[in-house]
């Protein structure tokens, strides 16, 4: 049963054919590749914890207007009663190099050669979506951080809409 909601931000630069990704160095999903992003703060809007998240873990400044929604996942881990919500962005304008932190190496990576064997095992049902410039709403059910239960996406036809009905 969840009871409980933590949203989450996941930003994704896209450069040339080229995506941004960061192995985590530490905590949650330590030791795969995955986009820039963190929990949201009670003092910032969405939009602002995507731009503050991908500039701790990468050194890059982004706009706010620069972010794309383009994807709303959920994930559901067995015996947890937490769901993480996690509003995906991607943006092609922005600015500075990505640099190395304390959380994330940062590195790009052609469209056909993502490293999906280092990442969340959701990645590779859901890249190819993103990667084809669809929006979409995905849930997964976890068991453990490696095995996923069950999952569904639906491709959306607007963000604001799917955010208008879905609280
Ligand atoms: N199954 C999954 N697939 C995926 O691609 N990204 C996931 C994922 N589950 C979580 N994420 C993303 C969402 C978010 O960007 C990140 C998790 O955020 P973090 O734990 O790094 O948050 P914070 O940086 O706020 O944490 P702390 O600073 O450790 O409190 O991982």
């Amino acid at each position: 049963m969840t009871i409980l909601k933590k949203v989450y931000t996941l930003v994704f630069l896209r450069k040339d054919n080229k995506i941004l990704l960061g192995l985590k160095k530490r905590g949650f999903g330590v030791n795969k590749w995955n986009g820039f992003g963190g929990k949201v703060e009670p003092n910032e809007t969405i939009l602002e914890a995507a731009a503050r998240e991908l500039k701790e873990e990468s050194c890059v400044d982004v706009k706010t207007s620069e972010l794309q929604n383009i994807a709303h996942l959920e994930f559901t881990f067995e015996g947890d009663p937490t769901m993480m919500d996690v509003r995906v962005f991607s943006a092609n304008v922005f600015q500075g190099e990505p640099k190395e932190t304390e959380e994330m190496i940062p590195k790009w990576f052609e469209l056909n050669a993502i490293p999906y064997n280092d990442m969340w095992p959701d990645d590779n049902i859901w890249f190819p979506l993103m990667l084809s410039g669809k929006l979409f709403y995905g849930i997964f059910n976890f068991k453990g951080f490696n095995t996923i239960l069950n999952y569904n996406i639906q491709e959306l036809e607007s963000m604001e809409a799917f955010y208008k009905i879905h609280k």
